[in-house]
């Protein structure tokens, strides 16, 4: 790389601290981090946009993660979704690390929808995604570190099914240097081999995995704490204890336990600890992660409460306290969640609910045109739901400007009692607690008999001429602040009475023109709907 620098333009030199060599020209900011700025460039030898990556100051020695990423490039790591290296270049700060570039993290992307829950497929493609990473990274024997939302990047969000790739080995290192007291990962993805300074190996990262697999299914951290004693704490109410055998070769152990009469360890209690009492901060009122498997999507749909029991189950082998027992990136591969192959798997017969609801989303946002006719009825939404494109800074603007979210917050059904989606999170007060729901879902009440005008073959016939209108039937009532001609219609809400035929009729067209007025750009057209393959 030449190392000859040239003379940047005001606008490259504001963005820009450092002076890029000459052939690069800078194009805009794409991220910032601890230790560096990363840069979209145009890089003219190669006439390809790339990600620079420029150390902030001279402490924030990028040595190790140029070396690093050097050698996972003889080993062509980026097969293995990890981030590909091209090149790099001495700055007065150190070495200047060149990338492919991404688009955005996943942190971003769970932001896009108020961390609303991701579809069980989303979750599965990044889980194998990360998995087939760590297995390639276990392999030569190196540890990341440092997984979190931010570190995980996605080529394109608006694309299915979604890639990803593990970036930033600033403080990657191999098993050899792994020893014992050192303090890595995030505080809340911190596992609890690190907590304890126990020995550690590369199962550190798949608990860290396993915490931010937690967070896409419920968009909510598994442990919190200001400090790593509530953090240890809060992994204890979870998961309870780790074995006294873990414990007892802790460098920290004795800092956080007593050891006690009956030769075993117990934690302190805040007070003895910090010497005051201090409440639990936990994200989330779940007694055990089986509580997850009650969180579903929709009432009575097996297949979706199968593929979430077997992710669940996936994430319980993560999150296991003791590194011997945690899973390992192969059996994550092989684990019926990423294969999908388990009882009652109705992948052939019925696909899941998240699958029914990928299918058209994913047509829509490749913006394939349909290259075959196909049948109808494998496009027709299942009762009670309203396909929406996934949400994006402009659809969820349109949402906003409603005084609704897509976050699904606003799509709560008050008068059904949160039926739609059960949440552990709102066990208490379904009102007030935040419920969420996928992006690019939009719940209403099951279809019934009553509800639904008209019938499934006028309703599959009028969502094929685009009149989506007719295959739904009731929307539900959502928060405050959004205008929902639903619970206008005393008829059509469970607390409210009945009115005749002739009012509902006039009512349903209400809601079909609110619907056509508020859904129609985005819900996807008949085009986009008429062929997935
Ligand atoms: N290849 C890339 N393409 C696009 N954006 C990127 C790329 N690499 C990094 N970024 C953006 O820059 C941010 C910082 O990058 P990175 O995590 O590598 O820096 P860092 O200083 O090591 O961060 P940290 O604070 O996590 O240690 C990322 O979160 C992301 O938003």
């Amino acid at each position: 790389m030449g190392s000859s620098v040239s003379k940047a333009s005001t606008s490259s030199s504001e963005m820009n601290p450092v002076q890029l060599p000459r052939g690069y020209e800078v194009l805009k900011v794409l991220g910032e981090g601890y230790f560096g700025k990363v840069l979209k460039c145009w890089k003219k030898d190669i006439k390809q946009t790339v990600a620079v990556k420029i150390p902030k100051c001279f402490e924030n020695d990028t040595v190790n993660e140029v070396s690093m990423l050097r050698r996972f490039k003889r080993l062509k790591l980026h097969r293995h979704n990890i981030v590909e290296f091209i090149d790099s270049f001495q700055t007065k700060h150190g070495k200047a690390i060149v990338l492919e570039v991404l688009d955005i993290t996943l942190g971003d992307h769970l932001g896009l929808t108020s961390f609303a829950p991701m579809l069980l497929s989303d979750i599965r493609s990044i889980i194998q995604q990360m998995g087939t990473a760590l297995e390639a990274l276990k392999g030569i024997g190196v540890i990341h570190a440092d997984l979190h939302l931010h570190n995980i990047m996605i080529e394109n969000h608006q694309t299915r099914p979604l890639r990803v790739k593990l970036i930033d080995f600033g403080v990657a290192m191999s098993r050899s240097e792994a020893s014992q007291g050192k303090r890595l990962q995030p505080m809340a993805l911190r596992s609890p081999e690190i907590l304890l300074g126990c020995p550690f190996s590369e199962a550190i990262d798949m608990w860290s995995l396993g915490c931010l697999m937690f967070v896409m299914i419920c968009g909510k951290l598994p442990f919190s704490g200001r400090s790593e004693y509530e953090i240890l704490r809060s992994i204890i109410d979870l998961l309870g204890q780790p074995e006294d055998l873990v414990l007892s070769t802790g460098l920290e152990t004795k800092k956080y336990f007593n050891w006690t009469e009956s030769n075993s360890w117990e934690l302190k209690t805040s007070f003895e600890y910090f010497r005051c009492h201090l409440n639990s901060v936990k994200d989330h009122k779940l007694q055990s992660l089986d509580d997850l498997k009650k969180m579903c999507l929709e009432e009575n749909n097996e297949a979706e409460a199968a593929e979430r029991e077997q992710c669940i189950e996936l994430l319980k082998a993560m999150l296991k306290t003791g590194e011997d027992e945690r899973i390992t990136p192969s059996e994550v591969l092989t684990h019926p969640f990423s294969t999908k192959d388990y009882p009652n798997n109705g992948a052939e017969k019925s696909e899941t609910s998240s699958r029914k609801m990928m299918r058209p989303k994913a047509a829509v946002m490749s913006k394939r045109r349909p290259a075959c006719p196909s049948t109808l009825t494998s496009h027709i939404p299942p009762a009670g739901v309203i396909l929406v494109r996934p949400a994006t800074a402009e659809n969820t603007l349109l949402l906003e400007g409603q005084g609704s979210e897509v976050s699904g917050r606003s799509y709560i059904d008050k008068t059904s009692g949160c039926s739609a989606f059960t949440s552990p999170f709102s066990s208490e007060d379904c009102t007030s607690s935040p419920t969420y729901l996928p992006s690019g879902v939009i719940l209403v009440r099951p279809a019934t008999a009553q509800r639904t005008v008209p019938g499934d073959q006028e309703s599959a016939d009028s969502f094929q001429s685009g009149r989506y209108e007719a295959s739904v039937s009731l929307v539900t009532d959502v928060e405050s602040g959004m205008e929902s001609p639903i619970c206008e219609d005393s008829g059509s809400c469970e607390n409210t009475g009945a009115k005749g035929p002739v009012k509902k009729k006039n009512f349903l067209r209400r809601v079909f023109s609110w619907m056509r007025k508020t859904l129609r750009p985005c819900v996807p057209s008949v085009d986009d709907l008429a062929c997935d393959s």
